[in-house]
């Protein structure tokens, strides 16, 4: 099995996807509140870049389902009902409900990574539930490191390596070197991600904006059985 992996939203390109297993990973926060929010049992969420444009799709739909989320400067956008903290799309606050999300990476990567051959999200919370699939459809893979503004970020490729590594110890794999450097970096970080990832920008800015229960949260693994995918414009859990 192949596992390509792309160290930010900077290095997609199409050709690199086609045909192929696409996982995106934004852990802080983007992937882990996707996840989180469907787990709480949202029906869906759609991923869109630009804030008028959610704002546009809940002015349009008729139903009164649509809520709206997502952050700017990690910060709750005005207007919105949800920032970009995983646990405010806890209990029933999402049930049945569409989540539109608009995040400074993780859902510019996933509109970035539309065209491979399914698109999937991953989080630490349900890493394993995404390499089962994986595994299980047998195909090459793609792993998208959403990044920060651009540039590689620790939190995703600590994600990403843990993927790499569980897969290694079932299967031959074939890795770029980015692959398998961060295949070592998961395997010696495996019991201590904070301690890792305490001097890096992402985690130090969410810290600084008070967020460190979202730290504490997204940072737990497999808390969620569920694989979430992309099709036709929203996510859904893959049945
Ligand atoms: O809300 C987040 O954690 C980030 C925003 S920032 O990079 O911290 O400003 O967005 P995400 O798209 O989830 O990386
Ligand atoms: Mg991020």
């Amino acid at each position: 099995m192949n596992i390509d992996v792309m160290a930010s939203v900077k290095e997609v390109n199409s050709h690199r996807i086609f045909k192929k297993n696409v996982v995106v990973i934004d852990v802080l926060r983007a992937t882990s509140t996707i996840v989180t929010a469907l787990a709480n049992n949202a029906f869906s969420v759609i991923p869109v870049e630009h804030i008028e444009e959610a704002r546009k799709i809940r002015e349009d739909e008729k139903e009164g389902m649509i809520l709206l989320g997502g952050e700017r400067e990690a910060k709750i956008i005005d207007g919105f009902h949800f920032g970009n903290s995983p646990l405010s799309y806890m209990e029933d606050k999402v049930k049945d409900r569409k989540v539109v999300l608009t995040t400074t990476n993780g859902t510019r990567t996933i509109k970035a990574c539309i065209g491979g051959e399914n698109l999937y999200i991953a989080s630490f919370l349900n890493v394993t539930a995404v390499i089962e699939k994986l595994i299980e459809y047998g195909k090459d893979i793609v792993i998208v490191c959403s990044g920060t503004d651009g540039q590689y970020s620790m939190d995703d490729a600590l994600c990403a390596g843990m993927i790499i590594s569980l897969i290694n110890n079932m299967k031959n794999i074939i890795t770029t070197d980015l692959g398998w450097t961060i295949k070592e970096l998961y395997e010696a970080y495996k019991y201590d991600f904070h301690g890792l990832l305490k001097n890096c920008r992402h985690y130090k800015r969410l810290k600084e904006n008070g967020f460190e229960e979202d730290l504490k949260y997204c940072l737990q693994t497999d808390i969620y059985d569920i694989v979430p995918i992309y099709r036709e414009g929203s996510i859904q859990v893959l049945k």
